[in-house]
Parts: C-alpha cells; structure tokens; sequence
C-alpha cells in the first residue's frame, strides 16, 4: 500500500537515475519529477516532507542555474520541506551555495544508495520533528487563555472577549451549567489591564442568603460586640482587580441593593460599620437563569442588572459548537493522561462518533468527567466508546429537511477533518476526498476557520 509509505519528491531528469532511485527507495512512495514544472506541479499536490533534488535541471543539465531557481520556489512555496540538493561531484560551490539558500543538505554523485537512503531517513525524522512542535504551538493557539475552541460560535465568543478585556465594562455571562463561563471570566482578567491583580470569586447560590451579605461586604463587630471580630469581604480582596460573581441571579434583593451602592459610588462598608473605604472593582457576573426575565418578575433589580450587563456575552451550549467535543476532548486526554501517569493514544473511530452525536446536557463539565474516567478505567492505549459511558438516549435527533442535514453533515466532517489534521489544510483535503480548492470554498460557504 503506497498511501501509508511517506511520500519522497524525487526530482532528477536522469532516466537511469530515476530506476535506481525508485528502486533503492522502495520504503518510500516515490513521485518523480524530471523538470521545473513538473516539480512544482507535485510539489502542490503532496506538500511532501522530504525532496531530492537534482541541480542539474533540462535546459541546461550541465549548469545548476535552474535548479537553483527551482530551490529557491521550492523554499518559498513549501518552507517546512527538507531538500537534499544531488550534485555533481565538481560541483561543491553549488552545493555550499544551495545549503546557504536553505537546502537541508547535499549530496555529491555518485550516489551510494545506503548512503542517500541514511540522509533521507533523517531529513524525515528531523521534519515530523518540527511538524510535532508546529502542530503543538497550533494547539497552543486554539488555547485562548485557557479556552480550547474550534467552532465559528466559540471563536467569536472568544473576539467578544479579546474586545472587551481591555476596557473596564463590567461583563455579564449568560449560559446553561458547565459551558465554561468561569473559564471565560478569567480568561477576560488575564488578558486585561487587572491581570496582575487579584481575581476574587464569589458562587451566590452556593452560600446561604444571610452570609452572603458578609461573605460579599465583610463585616465589622468591634463596635458592637463582646466578639471584637472583623473581616474582609469580597470586594474589599477584589480592590483594584476582578470579581466574579457567579450565578449572580440568586442574590437576594437586600444584597443587590447593597452592591448597587458599591458600584454606583465606588465606596463598601462592612457589616456593623459605617466607616466607608474606597473601592475599585471591575465585576464579572454569570447566570445560567434569564436575568431579563427575573427583572420583568420582580426579582432582579433592573438598575442593577443594566449596572452589570455593560457587555453581554451568551456561551453557546457544547452541542452546539460544531469541532469543539473532539478538540476538547484530545486537550483533557493530554491532561489526565499526565495527572494520572497514563499514556493513551487517542480515540477510536467510534468514540468520536459518540462524542459527536451525544447531546452533552451536561455540558464541558460533563465531558471533562466522562474523559477522566475514561483515562482512569481504560485497559487499552485508546478510548474506546463504551468507556465513554455515553447514554444513547441523549443521541441526537437529526433534522428531516436533506439541505439542512447535507450542510450539517459537511459542516461537521470539515471541522473533525480540520482537527484531526491539526489544521493542515491538504492533510484535511485528502481526508475528506476533496482537492484543496474545493475545501477551500466549502470553507468559505460555512465559515469555518482553519
Ligand atoms: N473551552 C474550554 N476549554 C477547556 N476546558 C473548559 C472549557 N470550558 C469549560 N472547561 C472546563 O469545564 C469545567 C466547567 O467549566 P466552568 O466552571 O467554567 O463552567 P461554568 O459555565 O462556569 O459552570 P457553572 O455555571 O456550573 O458554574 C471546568 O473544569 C473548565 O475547566
């Protein structure tokens, strides 16, 4: 099968040459190429890793000038290919000279094959080397500050924020449970002026109603009584950075009215104090509940709620961001893998599948947890879909309309296509069966990035 050997540009005009090397070659898929043109046609079809090229190039054999011309298209058309320029045995000048323009290396007739085959072998080696560290900074990339995310939803959630961080507009999250809006929120104060500053979190529905209030404003009982007590709240730990209030909409209204005054006049007093400091707070809020709706009945005050949603940013649920399941997936595989001293390779083919089709109600919460015990219970080096422990009642339903399930379908094999190459564009064409024009255009129709 040539498809699974690397595939080895070979470029030399000389017949004879061509057999021996084809031949020599065999545990490679050798593409020949005997001129200039023909060169770069294969050069844009495979994109391959490693080349031989021979200087001495039709017209003119005898002289290295073409050839030279063609490295040089070469190294600007695909600068990730190692070249191992073949010349001449009187021809070392050249051959210093193609290595100064950017060759790999060079190799001067007459050719020992063993010898050839040793260079090529570590030209390979040395390419996926760097092709690794590549796809490991593109990983890095679509880490936003701690968010992994593919999807056009997720990606210009994540522009929302680069936009805003910069200002001090305060920022309200509105999302179901487990879509990343704390994630968000710190993602927000480490790219922001405050990221030196101290992040403060505060969960209002994990604490009783009649602590919060001291939880949040701190308190003060020198005054007053036998305990001579006192406390920092939360606002007051938050000065000059970040605090992040989450599920903001179970504050009772006591509270809200209290935090209006904070954010209205920039001063907090403790509780059982009347001795006012200054404060200066940059507050992040986010809900799972629709705060609208709660002003309309009542129970959100409306001052307060425009007071927080300067900006508003809606995190999609995880089913809906087409690509994120598998990308987040492979990130949390990596971590658990090192937290637990595991060493899975991946996925199967059905896993991913599963990943896709399975409507996570739970949301990155939910995944997170199915893939740290996946890591932890697994006895093979991929996941597998039963180890996922996916209900299949929760698979979703595909829509009837053919156009809708067609655009969704190519939608979907693009973005997997894209992650599973890492983002190499021909890498994902071939994948897909498609050229890389034509995924281009399907790429533009869909907006989906690279
Ligand atoms: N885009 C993401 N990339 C990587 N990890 C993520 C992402 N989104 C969420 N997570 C992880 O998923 C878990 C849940 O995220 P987070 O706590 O931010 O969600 P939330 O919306 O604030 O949830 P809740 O509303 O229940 O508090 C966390 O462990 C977080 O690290």
């Amino acid at each position: 099968m040539t498809q699974n050997k690397p595939e080895l540009l070979v470029i030399e005009d000389d017949k004879g040459l061509q057999k021996q090397l084809k031949w020599s070659l065999d545990e490679y898929h050798v593409v020949l190429a005997e001129d200039k043109d023909t060169s770069l046609v294969e050069l844009r079809r495979f994109q391959p890793k490693v080349i031989t090229l021979d200087l001495g190039l039709p017209p003119d054999p005898a002289n290295a000038s073409v050839g030279l011309e063609l490295l040089d298209e070469i190294l600007k058309l695909s600068p990730s290919s190692k070249i191992i320029v073949v010349t001449g045995n009187d021809q070392r000048e050249v051959a210093m000279k193609s290595v100064e323009m950017g060759a790999y290396d060079y190799y001067q007739k007459p050719i020992q094959p063993e010898e050839l085959k040793l260079i090529i072998k570590r030209a390979f080696e040395l390419a996926s080397l760097e092709e690794e560290s590549r796809v490991y900074r593109r990983n890095e990339n679509m880490r936003f500050h701690g968010v992994v995310a593919t999807s056009p939803l997720m990606l210009s959630v994540c522009q929302k924020i680069e936009k805003v961080a910069p200002t001090d507009l305060n920022v309200l999250l509105e999302g179901d449970s487990g879509t990343g809006k704390e994630v968000l929120a710190r993602a927000i104060h480490s790219i922001s002026p405050r990221q030196e500053k101290p992040f403060v979190h505060l969960n209002c529905a994990a604490i009783p109603e009649n602590l919060l209030e001291t939880e949040l404003f701190g308190y003060d009982a020198t005054g007053f009584s036998e305990n001579k007590s006192t406390s920092k709240g939360k606002i007051e730990e938050a000065n000059t950075g970040v605090l992040f209030l989450d599920e903001v909409g179970k504050m009772p209204m006591s509270v809200q009215a209290k935090l209006m005054r904070v954010l209205n006049d920039g001063v907090v007093a403790r509780v059982g104090s009347r001795e006012e400091k200054k404060v200066d707070i940059r507050v992040i809020c986010s809900t799972h509940e629709d705060l609208n709706q709660k002003v309309q009945e009542g129970k959100f005050r409306e001052d307060l709620f425009y007071k927080l949603d300067e900006i508003n940013i809606k995190v999609p649920v995880l089913a809906e961001r087409d690509g994120d399941v598998v990308l987040i997936a492979r990130t949390l595989l990596n971590k658990f893998n090192q937290q637990f001293g595991r060493n899975i390779r991946g996925f199967t083919k059905e896993a991913v599948q599963a990943m896709e089709a399975y409507s996570w109600p739970g949301n990155v919460r939910e995944l997170e947890n199915k893939i740290k015990s996946a890591v932890v219970m697994s006895e093979s080096s991929q996941i597998g879909a039963e180890e996922l422990q996916i209900d299949e009642s929760q698979l979703r339903e595909m829509p009837l309309n053919l156009r809708q399930v067609r655009e969704a379908a190519e939608t979907r094999a693009i973005q997997r296509a894209i992650v599973l190459s890492d983002g190499n564009i021909s890498q994902a064409a071939k994948l897909l069966g498609l050229t890389r024009p034509t995924l281009y255009s399907l790429m533009d129709k869909y907006s989906i990035h690279s």
